[in-house]
């Protein structure tokens, strides 16, 4: 038996669909064309390539982009400076400052500095703790993107489906669990202090594997038919492909795990792609919510 590949890809380009109409649809009747503002500091190259990413996909939505690129030396009042200028700026609707930044820059004041009605990434404290309280808001992009890939996984409703979330990142691992819960799941979460990690993962009808370490969820921690989520984005040596080449593996051992599952994402191109066209759709509810409009369906 081998799993069902979930297209995270596909699932993304049909939500950058349904944002575009959105977008469409509050040019003609509200003269608005959303606008994101995307910050990076620093030169790293995957980061580059993601804001880049970022940037294009926005347009292709029919919103306005504004790329902010900053040198690597740039100091914390500077930043936050921008960010007070982005805070003000009726064009901008959603601002993202890309992670990691540099050490000298302290980015739990970086983010509480981002108007939480302008957080499209959900990070702001007045964001996470609208998860805990079930009230709307901005969702972080990736838990969002893993929750919607399980509902496509698992026939639109996880009401009473017994989860596991193997990790508790602040990024990933702790809102996931809040929105599954929010969905009705029961949820356990598993981190490196649980006993027998293996069995509990193994106890999954949908396992979120979001610890960042390569290829560490084997098959045999797989229950047969389970849904599986891998949020895992790892660059590892593929000297395969020739000297010095990498390749992208997730935190689940794909090739062990694809003969257990029901369903799984691959990597690339399963949560990945889901995390940017969350993004774009943050950035439509952002735009409709600070004007008090009401926020298409997306
Ligand atoms: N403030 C902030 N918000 C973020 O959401 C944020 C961030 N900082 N810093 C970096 C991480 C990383 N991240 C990714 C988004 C999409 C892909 C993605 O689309 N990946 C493709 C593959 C890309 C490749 O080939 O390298 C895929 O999985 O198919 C990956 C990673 C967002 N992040």
């Amino acid at each position: 038996m081998t799993a069902t590949l979930i297209d995270g890809k596909a699932r993304a380009a049909r939500l950058r669909e349904a944002v575009s109409g959105a977008v469409a649809a509050l040019k003609a009747d509200e003269a608005l064309t959303p606008g994101l503002a995307v910050v990076l500091v620093g030169e790293d190259p995957a980061s580059k390539v993601y804001v880049a990413n970022k940037a294009r996909q926005t347009e292709e939505c029919g919103m306005r982009s504004f790329e902010h690129r900053l040198p690597e030396e740039t100091s914390e009042t500077d930043l936050l400076a921008l960010v007070e200028r982005l805070n003000a700026d009726p064009q901008v609707d959603g601002i993202l400052v890309q992670m990691p930044l540099p050490g000298h820059i302290d980015t739990d004041k970086v983010v509480l500095a981002i108007d939480p009605a302008k957080d499209v990434d959900g990070l702001h404290p007045q964001n996470a703790g609208r998860i805990v309280l079930g009230k709307p808001g901005l969702v972080p992009c990736t838990p969002q993107g893993c929750v919607l890939l399980a509902k496509e996984a698992m026939g639109g409703d996880l009401s009473g489906v017994n989860a596991v979330v193997l990790g508790r990142s602040i990024l990933v691992g702790k809102p996931v669990a809040l929105l599954l819960q929010n969905e009705n799941c029961t949820v356990t979460m598993v981190h490196s202090r649980s006993r027998d990690i293996a069995a509990l993962c193994r106890s999954a009808d949908l396992l979120v594997a979001a610890v960042g370490r390569p290829q560490m969820v084997r098959g045999d921690w797989v229950k047969p038919g389970a849904t599986v989520i891998d949020v895992g984005i790892n660059r590892v040596p593929a000297p395969e492909k020739g000297e010095g080449k990498t390749r992208l593996v997730g935190d689940v051992a794909f090739d062990e795990a694809v003969e257990v599952a029901g369903a799984i994402t691959p990597v690339p191109g399963g949560v990945g792609p889901m995390t940017i066209a969350c993004l774009l759709a943050n950035t439509v509810v952002a735009a409709c919510q600070r004007r008090g409009l009401a926020v298409p369906a997306m």
